[in-house]
């Protein structure tokens, strides 16, 4: 007999999950938080190993801004991937604080947590991070990138220097780029998952909705077109959603911080905003599944990142 129970998300109290369903025998299931100081590549390993795309990714750093469910359901587990924003200490704005916030809270209820180095070697952000990981977490150290090494030889001693850091419960080299050892590192993980599940419906893949992707969609980009002119300072609302059966129709607006960023994302005659939003359009309308007309607009809001009421609004708090 199995036990019908529902679940919380670590962090999203009061969010009821569906019932369990009848757990098979040897299934495992639970809650993994993905950490690492920005842009060692959290985001593509989340995708990568989900095998759908549920956060956005960027060159830049501070990409994600908040949590986001992965779910993988394989016949004997269920992933239940966190997503985290890059620990932040350099800049002190309301939105930093906000993240860093995030994380702290994602790790103290996870069943594992995926800790992402580049390969390269440990950085003073990296172990600013380690410092917020729970000892008495199960901690897996994703070495990501392997594929920009150029002497392989490198990785032993780094996993040495690594297990004097940390107790580490397992150690795993990966490109998430071009999917390298992502097969292990999932039989990595379920090792340390307890026997129970699933807690969502096998067919889902993330817990956000499609409003909430497709204003992650024309963030990512532009921040993919605007690539290092652009201004950190960038948020993305819906201000509308029609849709019906058979088509979508959705008003954007790309808030900037700064007058003199507008022209930036608007670019010559209005070249990059055009191009942000037919890029964004064609991923929203592969997700909708149905022919969507999409409209961007560029607005400044004066300091949002910073102001606790705009960033209430933008739903970062
Ligand atoms: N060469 C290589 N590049 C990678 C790999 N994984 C990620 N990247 C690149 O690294 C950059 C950052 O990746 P993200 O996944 O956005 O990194 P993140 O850690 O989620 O970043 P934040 O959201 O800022 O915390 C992107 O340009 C990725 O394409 C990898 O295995 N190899």
């Amino acid at each position: 007999m199995t036990e019908e129970k529902s679940a919380e998300a670590p962090g999203q109290e009061g969010i009821v999950l569906p019932p369990a369903r009848k757990v098979p025998a040897g299934f495992r299931c639970g809650y993994i938080a993905v950490v690492g100081r920005p842009n060692v590549g959290k985001s593509t390993l989340i995708n990568r190993l989900v095998g759908e795309k549920v956060s956005i990714t960027s060159h830049k750093p501070q990409t994600t801004r908040d949590r986001a469910l992965g779910v993988l359901t394989r016949e004997d587990a269920q992933y239940i991937f966190v997503d985290t924003p890059g620990f932040q200490s350099r800049y002190k704005s309301g939105l930093t604080h906000y993240m860093n916030n995030v994380v702290r809270g994602v790790l103290t209820d996870v069943n594992v947590v995926l800790f992402v180095i580049d390969a390269s070697g440990w950085k003073g952000a990296d172990e600013e991070v380690l410092r917020l990981v729970p000892r008495e977490c199960s901690v897996i150290l994703v070495l990501n990138k392997t594929d920009e090494m150029k002497n392989r030889d490198a990785l032993l001693p780094l996993m040495a220097l690594s297990m004097q850091k940390f107790p580490f419960a397992a150690i795993v080299p990966t490109s998430a780029k071009k999917g390298t050892q992502c097969e292990e590192l999932l039989t990595e993980i379920r090792r340390h998952l307890p026997e129970d599940g699933p807690y969502y419906d096998p067919d889902l893949y993330t817990d956000k909705s499609s409003r909430y992707l497709a204003a992650e969609t024309v963030r990512e980009k532009a921040f993919r077109l605007l690539g290092d002119e652009l201004p950190y300072g960038i948020a993305v609302t819906i201000d509308k959603w029609e849709e019906d059966e058979r088509h979508a129709n959705i008003v954007a607006t790309l808030l900037v911080e700064r007058e003199s960023h507008r022209p930036i994302v608007i670019g010559e005659k209005g070249a990059k905003l055009r191009e942000i939003s037919r890029l964004a359009r064609a991923d929203i309308e592969q997700m909708l599944g149905k022919p969507t007309h999409l409209e961007v607009w560029v607005r400044v809001r004066r300091g949002w990142s910073d102001d606790a009421r705009a960033l209430k609004t933008l739903g970062y708090s």
